[in-house]
């Protein structure tokens, strides 16, 4: 996909996830999500890597979930469990692979924690994510993720960091969505390089078949 669908532009979750439904009945089995976001883990640079182990659905526990209403049972259980919802040996791979072209320096992996946006964080709002074990910051990816795993794909996610978010009311740096995209492009042939030989060795795990899909937006 080029792009994806965000809560802040007024879409549903359930037009925002729409895609990985239709993923699931084309047969695709495994899915790369790619997204940009802040940096709140105090260790992170801009363009780094974040590997995305885990993440923080913040929306969701307001209510603001897409798996919200009647289930439908064609796609998963009612009560799908999350605690594995990016493969280990997805990740596995990919830390190798980075490792492998030289990257490990700016490569870490790490909790990502969604808001709804559109405005960038309150340093307070930064300071509470960041407690609550957030390593970054963005306004898209769980929701299509959590489908995903409901209906059984795999996932792997990158989160590109693209700004560092500020935790402390003397910083005078503020971030802007022009510093989101530069530093996406900056790094866009990291990633294409990551991903190109990712693809090219999913095949070493067991049970991926050819039948991935990237699906990306800032990065
Ligand atoms: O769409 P992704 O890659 O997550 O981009 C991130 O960057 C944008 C803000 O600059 C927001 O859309 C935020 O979610
Ligand atoms: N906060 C929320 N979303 C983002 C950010 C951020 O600092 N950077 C890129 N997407």
């Amino acid at each position: 996909m080029q792009g994806r669908f965000h809560l802040y532009e007024g879409y549903s979750l359930c037009k925002v996830t729409f895609p990985m439904r239709i993923f699931k009945l084309m047969g695709v089995e495994t899915i790369v999500v790619t997204n940009a976001s802040g940096g709140l883990c105090q260790d992170f640079k801009v363009g780094d890597i974040m590997v995305i182990k885990d993440h923080i659905n913040l929306p969701g526990f307001a209510g603001q979930h897409p798996l919200c209403g009647p289930n439908d049972e064609r796609f998963g259980i009612r009560f799908p469990c999350m605690s594995d919802a990016y493969s280990k040996d997805l990740r596995k791979l990919v830390l190798d692979i980075t490792a492998e072209l030289g990257y490990s320096n700016f490569v870490h992996e790490g909790v990502y924690c969604m808001v709804s946006g559109p405005n960038f964080e309150t340093i307070a709002e930064a300071r509470m994510l960041h407690i609550l074990g957030s390593d970054s910051v963005g306004m898209s990816t769980v929701p299509e993720v959590t489908v995903a795993k409901h209906c059984g794909l795999r996932v792997l996610g990158l989160s590109l960091i693209t700004n560092k978010v500020s935790l402390d009311y003397s910083r005078e740096e503020k971030v802007n969505h022009e510093e989101v995209l530069q530093i996406s492009k900056m790094r866009a042939e990291m990633l294409q390089n990551v991903l190109v030989t990712f693809i090219a060795r999913s095949h070493q795990v067991e049970t991926i078949n050819n039948s991935n899909c990237i699906y990306s937006n800032a990065v």
